[in-house]
C-alpha cells in the first residue's frame, strides 16, 4: 500500500530535548505547535486536550516521563501525575506501566527514551497492519461512517478506525466515507475532516444526529470507531454517541467494527460497568468556539465517552488479529 500518501501527519514529535505537538485544540484554523518542557507541561497538554486521542496521550506520556529523567526529577512522582491526567483511555496507563518497569529494572534517562520510542514507533507499526486487517473484512464499494477522531492526530501515525478506512479507500473497498461532527468538541468535524482532506478523500461531515437517518438511506455499511478501553468482555469504551451508532448500525443492519492497538485492551477491567467515563467541563457544551451559546444560568452534563456492549460490535481489530463477535472466551485466547 501507498503509505507516503496516506501518513503525512506526525503530531507527536520528539525534539531529543522537549516535546512537540501539534496543538489539537485550534485546529483545523491553525496548525500550532506546542513545546513541552516538563512531565508538568506534558500532562497539561493531556487535561487540556493538546493532545488527544488514546494511542497520542500514552504516548505523549511516556515521553514526559524521560523529561523528568533528564531533568532529575522525581519519577514516582511524574508518573503519578501523568496518570491522573485522564481517566478512561487505558493506553496512558499501559505505557506509564512500561516505562515504570523500565525504571525498576534501572533503566537511565537514555534508556527510557529508548522505550518512549519503542512506544511510538510500535503504535505506528500497529495501525498500518491494522488498517490492512480490517480493510480485509469490508466488501468492495462499500461506504464507513466513523466518529470522533482516530487517525494521525489520535496515534503514531496513521490512526485506528482511520486507518482502516485509509487502507479500504487506497484498495478500493471503501468509496464513501462519512464522519459524524462528534459534539462537543467536535473531534469528527474539526479533525478528521482536516485528516482527510489532506489526504485527498472525498468524505462528508454528518451531524451526530443525522447517523440513523444514513444507515436507513443504504449508503453505510459499516461504522468504524476506535477505542478507548476494551474490557475483557469485549465491552468498549469510546467516544460518547459511539453506544447510539452501535444500536442505531444493529437495528439497520450495518456492521460495527472496533479498531485498537493491542494497548487498549484491558483485561484487568471485566466488562464496561467497571470503566471509569470521564466527565467534562460542562462549559464545553455551553459554548461553541469559546463563544455562550446556551442561556446564562443553565446547566449541563458532560460524559464524553460511552460503553458499547460486545453484543453490539461485529468484530475488534487489533494488530494481533480480528475477533468477530466479540466475547471473553474469544478475548482470552487472543489476550490472556
Ligand atoms: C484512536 S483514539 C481512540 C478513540 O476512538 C478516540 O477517537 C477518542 O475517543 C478520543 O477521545 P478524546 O477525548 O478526543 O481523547
Amino acid at each position: 500500500m501507498d503509505y507516503d500518501r496516506y501518513d503525512r501527519i506526525r503530531a507527536v514529535q520528539w525534539q531529543g530535548d522537549h516535546l512537540r505537538l501539534l496543538d489539537q485544540r485550534v485546529l483545523p484554523q491553525e496548525e500550532r505547535w506546542i513545546d513541552c518542557a516538563s512531565a508538568t507541561d506534558v500532562t497539561q497538554a493531556i487535561k487540556d486536550l493538546a493532545v488527544r486521542g488514546a494511542p497520542a496521550i500514552g504516548i505523549a506520556a511516556a515521553w514526559g516521563v524521560v523529561l523528568a529523567a533528564k531533568q532529575g526529577e522525581p519519577l514516582d512522582a511524574a508518573l503519578a501525575m501523568l496518570r491522573a491526567a485522564r481517566p478512561t483511555a487505558v493506553n496512558l496507563m499501559w505505557a506509564l506501566d512500561r516505562m515504570k518497569a523500565r525504571i525498576a529494572a534501572g533503566a537511565d534517562a537514555a534508556a527510557l527514551e529508548r522505550e518512549a520510542q519503542a512506544i511510538q514507533d510500535e503504535d505506528l507499526a500497529a495501525n498500518r497492519h491494522m488498517g490492512e486487517l480490517g480493510a480485509s473484512l469490508i466488501a468492495p464499494h462499500s461506504g464507513v461512517l466513523t466518529h470522533c477522531n482516530t487517525g494521525s492526530l489520535a496515534t503514531a501515525g496513521f490512526g485506528t478506525a482511520l486507518g482502516v478506512i485509509r487502507a479500504g479507500v487506497a484498495n478500493g473497498r471503501v468509496e464513501r466515507v462519512y464522519a459524524g461532527e462528534t459534539r462537543p468538541w467536535q473531534q469528527g468535524a474539526r479533525l478528521t475532516m482536516w485528516e482527510l482532506v489532506r489526504d485527498g478523500v472525498p468524505a462528508k461531515l454528518i451531524a451526530d444526529s443525522a447517523a440513523a437517518h444514513l444507515m436507513r438511506t443504504g449508503e453505510v455499511q459499516w461504522v468504524i470507531v476506535g477505542a478507548d478501553r476494551i474490557a475483557a468482555n469485549g465491552d468498549t469504551a469510546n467516544k460518547i454517541g459511539t453506544y447510539q451508532l452501535a444500536i442505531a448500525a444493529r437495528h439497520h443492519g450495518v456492521k460495527f467494527m472496533v479498531v485498537a492497538p493491542s494497548s487498549t485492551v484491558d483485561m484487568a477491567t471485566a466488562s464496561g460497568e467497571d470503566i471509569e467515563i470521564e466527565l467534562r467541563d460542562p462549559a464545553e457544551l455551553l459554548a461553541v468556539a469559546g463563544r455562550r451559546t446556551v442561556v446564562d444560568g443553565a446547566q449541563a452534563w458532560n460524559p464524553v465517552f460511552d460503553v458499547t456492549p460486545a453484543s453490539l460490535i461485529d468484530a475488534i481489530v487489533t494488530e494481533k488479529g480480528v475477533i468477530e463477535r466479540p466475547s471473553t472466551q474469544a478475548m482470552q485466547a487472543m489476550f490472556g
